[in-house]
């Protein structure tokens, strides 16, 4: 049976879903939730997800939420197809899983927040930005890219030696950050600098980045 992606562009969390998808090469529908007729917090849309978000991924029988569950259940169902996105020793992949609760408990709070601000309210919206928002998350962020640059110095990837979903789940907030005037954090540390322009330029976010545009983002 077919795979759907029930999302909405830009969300991120649809797009962390969709590139590990894209990254197996698998077919996917993509059904497009219609979040200003707030279409996710039907009865139906709450059948697939009790909180009312998106991404769900419906494979067969199996319909699951929250995108790194997804992205974690594509790497293990699909482990035969496309890119390898998982370490197979115990060991790397205990490092692996470090990295991706860096990224979730770490990077993604701060990062979120000036996507939200710089992203969505001043680049798209014409809003002023809060300055006071900017204040308290922009050093947040730095501290979490001042750890990944020294990491970056001993392995080409965060997650080991080759591109993992340690690295794929950054994908959508490096993309929006790199729009906006924090690149400025990235462009300052060229271990970071180099992994970000590394894995914005996989095929699976390019084909992400088409669709962003086909939809009138950037
Ligand atoms: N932790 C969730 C977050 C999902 C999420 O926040 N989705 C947003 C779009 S990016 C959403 O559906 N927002 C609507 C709402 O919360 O009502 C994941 O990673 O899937």
């Amino acid at each position: 049976m077919a795979l759907k992606l029930y999302g909405f562009v830009p969300s991120n969390a649809t797009f962390r879903a969709l590139v590990s998808l894209y990254e197996k090469d698998l077919d996917v529908e993509f059904v497009k939730v219609h979040m200003a007729d707030r279409e996710h917090k039907t009865p139906q849309f709450l059948s697939r997800n009790p909180f009312g978000q998106v991404p769900v991924l419906e494979d067969g029988d199996i319909t699951i939420f929250e995108s790194r569950a997804i992205t974690q259940y594509v790497a293990r169902a699909y482990a035969d197809k496309g890119t390898d996105l998982m370490m197979n020793d115990p060991k790397k992949m205990a490092i692996q899983s470090v990295w991706m609760e860096v990224e979730a408990h770490q990077f993604n709070l701060p990062s979120h927040k000036l996507v939200i601000e710089l992203y969505i309210n001043v680049l798209h919206r014409g809003r002023e930005a809060d300055e006071a928002l900017l204040a308290e998350f922009e050093p947040k962020l730095e501290s979490v890219l001042d750890v990944y640059e020294k990491r970056l110095t001993e392995s080409k990837y965060l997650g080991g030696d080759s591109f993992t979903l340690a690295d794929l789940h950054h994908l959508p907030n490096v993309h929006y950050l790199m729009m906006t005037k924090v690149k400025k954090l990235f462009d300052a540390r060229p271990h970071v600098s180099a992994w970000a322009a590394d894995i914005l330029s996989r095929p699976a976010w390019v084909k992400i980045v088409s669709m962003l545009r086909s939809e009138g983002f950037v």
